[in-house]
């Protein structure tokens, strides 16, 4: 019998359930990452254990509480769905769900497809970041190494500028436009990174969001969408400068000038979780009113919706991936 291809899906990770013990222990993987806060570790550790963490659990617990999908957390939930979708109509391919952070665990998801012929790896994250793709790529570099399967996998960079994503991008805003009624702006509201990154690495997450922001427009102004649109950044983490404009700042200076009614969309996040569903659907919805705005509609993320399905087909199918030998050369 002929061998399997495999596909690897790879999202950020999420507490396994929202107590304050499973936040922390998501939270300290995550962000001791050097990929996530390059701060010097014996300086940055004793920080976040005895000062970020006490501090950032009690107030965000509440926030996943809030979300919490079926006894998951909706990254979970969605990242799941999104893979059992694509195993249904890829009976041809072995198809598995890894976190970068916490379960499940990249090293079972690869050792679930070892028997593959060929393995193709997928950063859930549209757009590339040092942040969130690479961690992605080399802790799969580190897998790879030990277990010596360098020559039969394979990994997609990003997908910002595909037109698939454009074209799914937009027909998500289109279904929210018809459904919602023309709001006065549409919001594009992206991950943001700290400022210095982008200086400091081989850093295009930028030109990567402004790219996907410029197709997305082309594409709507093509189609007779000719209401203004705005890019911004959201969930700013820590006292360092992020990039700007702040999603949040936008929303509140837009309601400020008059403008009662907007959509807001976040392409960078391929499925909805607590930066979208909370930050986003709440915070930046109650920051708008208290600002003098009268309607918000959030336009859901691509979740495990046919879109995002006939999107990850035609990526696997369509798309040139990279081999690890020379991961370093193209990221
Ligand atoms: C320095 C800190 C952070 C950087 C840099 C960062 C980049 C980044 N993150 C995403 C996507 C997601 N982030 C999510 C949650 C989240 N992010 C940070 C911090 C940084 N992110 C924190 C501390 C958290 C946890 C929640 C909180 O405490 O506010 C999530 C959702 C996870 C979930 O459980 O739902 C996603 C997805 C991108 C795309 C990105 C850079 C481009
Ligand atoms: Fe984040
Ligand atoms: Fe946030």
């Amino acid at each position: 019998m002929e061998k399997k291809q495999g596909l690897l899906l790879v999202n950020l990770g999420t507490p396994s359930a929202a107590t304050p013990d499973a936040i922390k222990q998501y939270l300290t993987e995550f962000l001791l990452d050097r990929h996530v806060v390059d701060l010097p570790k014996l300086f940055w550790s004793p920080i976040l254990k005895y000062l970020v963490i006490p501090k950032r659990v009690p107030y965000i617990i509440h926030h996943y509480q809030k979300i919490w999908i079926n006894g998951a957390s909706p990254l979970l939930h969605y990242s799941q769905l999104l893979c059992d979708k694509l195993q249904r109509h890829l009976p041809n391919i072995q198809c598995e769900l890894a976190m970068t952070y916490g379960e499940p665990d990249m090293q079972s998801a690869l050792n679930k497809l070892q028997s593959c012929s060929k393995i193709t790896v997928l950063p859930l994250f549209p757009q590339y970041s040092t942040t969130t793709t690479l961690a992605v790529l080399d802790k799969l570099k580190q897998i790879i190494a030990s277990d010596q399967i360098i020559d039969n996998i394979c990994y997609i960079r990003d997908y910002a500028d595909h037109p698939s994503y454009i074209n799914a991008l937009y027909l998500q805003i289109k279904q929210a436009f018809e459904d919602q009624g023309e709001p006065e702006v549409l919001v594009l509201s992206y991950h943001g990174i700290p400022e210095r990154y982008i200086h400091k690495r081989k850093e295009d997450y930028i030109e990567r969001c402004e790219m996907t922001t410029q197709l997305l427009i082309e594409k709507c102004r093509a189609n007779g969408i000719n209401r203004p649109i705005q890019m911004a950044y959201q969930s700013k983490f820590g006292k360092g400068k992020w990039v700007t404009p702040s999603t949040s700042e936008t929303l509140q200076t837009l309601a400020q000038s008059g403008v009662k009614n907007v959509h807001v969309i976040c392409p960078g996040f391929s499925v909805d979780c607590i930066e979208t569903l909370y930050e986003i659907d709440e915070e930046n919805r109650e920051l708008f009113f208290n600002a003098g705005g009268k309607t918000f509609y959030y336009i859901p993320a691509l979740n495990e919706s046919d879109l995002q399905m006939c999107l990850i087909i035609e990526l696997i199918n369509h798309t040139q991936p990279f081999t690890f030998k020379n991961l370093y050369s193209n990221t």
